[in-house]
């Protein structure tokens, strides 16, 4: 096949190709004046190439995709919670659902007492709601005070959208503060059809969720404080 005809019946294939598929990048080679030019369609997704010829479909060979070698230079850096003393937190907690926020934030306290924080270094504030977090979680990252903010609610479903607007604004709420202070904001905020699945998180046969965003907070405080320093 000519190198013109199998281009232009390569490109028309490649037409049809890109219609179903995603990127595919083409590039025809003419191997010599007297053989057919070999199509050789390259998919971004995998590493198989698929050869075109005057001959039509060649099986495609399927090269295994090398795994990227982890090589002793890689550096692997996680927060290290055993070294949590000195660190300075502030705990956000919604008064509303206080029933279930209440053992939330104790959750928390333990696990910071657990783990070398000082009772004077953490400062608990409470909000009448949920919705209230974000701005006070940002006005203290800002402070320049805390290591780490740890946001504590508990939005339960009524019978309205009302709990839509609330949970989602303020997952919202807790990640730009984070973002907009520099300081990790953490999201222990419970998002729950019933009363039940809000007990069973804060202390009942699944856990508590607000002792988790303690321990969050202290790794990632970790992470900031021993690994991001000049
Ligand atoms: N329904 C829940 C609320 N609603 C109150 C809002 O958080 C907020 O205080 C009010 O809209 C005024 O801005 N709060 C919760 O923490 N949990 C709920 O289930
Ligand atoms: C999440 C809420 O705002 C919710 O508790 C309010 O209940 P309702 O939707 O019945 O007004």
């Amino acid at each position: 096949m000519a190198a013109a005809s199998s281009t232009c019946v390569s490109s028309t294939i490649l037409h049809r190709l890109n219609n179903n598929t995603s990127s595919l990048l083409l590039s025809s080679t003419t191997t010599s004046r007297h053989r057919s030019s070999s199509l050789s369609l390259y998919s971004r997704n995998t590493s198989s190439i698929v050869q075109f010829s005057s001959k039509g479909l060649a099986k495609p060979s399927i090269e295994k995709k090398k795994s990227p070698v982890q090589t002793e230079a890689v550096k692997q850096l996680t927060g290290i919670v055993t070294k949590a003393e000195g660190f300075r937190f502030a705990i956000v907690v919604a008064r509303f659902n206080e029933i279930v926020t209440r053992p939330l934030m104790e959750g928390a306290l333990d696990t910071f007492k657990k783990y070398s924080v000082s009772e004077e270094d953490i400062d608990v504030f409470w909000v009448p709601g949920t919705f209230e977090i974000g701005l006070l979680a940002q006005k203290l990252g800002q402070s320049g005070k805390y290591h780490g903010i740890v946001c504590i609610g508990a939005v339960i479903r009524g019978d309205t959208t009302h709990y839509d607007a609330v949970a989602n604004t303020t997952a919202s709420g807790v990640l730009s503060a984070g973002l907009n202070s520099g300081v990790p904001c953490i999201f222990g905020v419970l998002t729950c059809e019933d009363m039940d699945q809000a007990l069973n998180r804060a202390g009942g046969k699944v856990g508590n969720k607000g002792s988790e965003a303690a321990l969050t907070a202290i790794e990632m405080a970790s992470i900031f404080e021993h690994h991001l320093k000049a």
